[in-house]
């Protein structure tokens, strides 16, 4: 009898777990992003927002009323990429974090003759942000899974529009060769240093693992 009522409790308190992915270069926001989220859904309301750059992770889990999302978040500086490949077989979705204020003017179209990756004046870190962004969509663990493309630091004065980068960048990004697998796909603007935008980013990563879990199974908690 105890046993049954016990695996009747757990069976009626047990919730979705769904693991969502920050990646993103070095100083793009993915660990304030992390962190307004945490305190976005947690009962201590201030979040750190003086970060230091991640070697190696961080992983929160945030209780939603009807799932968890556990959410990892990992360093963007050159060196550490080679370690994002090991999270992507068991993520139920992506977030590629951008800083809208490090990109120029977000049009991948300009960069064609230049070649290289190197950083320049005009362009900020748009064709590393590329690169980068290719390679995880490239990759055969990341197949179909839903990727929400955040245009983060819209705070910013110096930063460009969210539909400069949805059209100049990730929509040419999709279109290539490089990154053409089907999956649901969103751009979204946000400020993770004021929290603007965060929720809705949320609310999309909510719908879309749920949507996506015949495919990508969540665990059970
Ligand atoms: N203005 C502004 N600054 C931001 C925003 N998000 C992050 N920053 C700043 O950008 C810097 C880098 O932020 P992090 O969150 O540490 O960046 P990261 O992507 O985790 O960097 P790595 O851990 O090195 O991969 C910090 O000085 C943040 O305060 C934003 O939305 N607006
Ligand atoms: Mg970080």
């Amino acid at each position: 009898m105890y046993h049954l009522m016990k695996g009747l409790y757990l069976y009626a308190t047990s919730k979705e777990e769904y693991s969502i992915l920050l990646l993103g270069l070095d100083n793009a926001g993915k660990t304030t992003l992390l962190e307004q989220i945490k305190a976005a859904h947690s009962s201590h309301a201030h979040p750190n927002l003086r970060t230091v750059p991640t070697v190696g992770q961080n992983v929160s889990t945030i209780t939603l009323p009807d799932l968890y999302l556990k959410i990892w978040d990992v360093g963007g500086q050159h060196s550490l990429r080679g370690l994002w490949q090991s999270y992507y077989a068991s993520c139920h979705a992506i977030v590629f974090v951008i800083d809208s204020s490090d990109v120029g003017d977000a049009d991948i179209s300009k960069l064609a003759d230049r070649g290289g990756s190197l950083r320049d004046d005009e362009t900020g870190r748009l064709d590393e942000c590329r690169l980068v962004l290719e390679d995880v969509l490239q990759h055969a663990d990341t197949e179909g899974v839903p990727l929400l493309v955040l245009a983060n630091k819209q705070d910013r004065e110096d930063c460009v529009e969210v539909v400069r980068i949805k059209e100049g960048f990730v929509r040419r990004v999709f279109e290539g060769e490089k990154g053409s697998s089907l999956r649901d796909s969103r751009v979204l603007p946000c400020s993770a240093l004021t929290g603007t935008g965060v929720e809705e980013a949320v609310e999309w990563l909510c719908s879309r693992v749920k949507w996506n879990k015949e495919s990508r199974p969540p665990v059970m908690r």
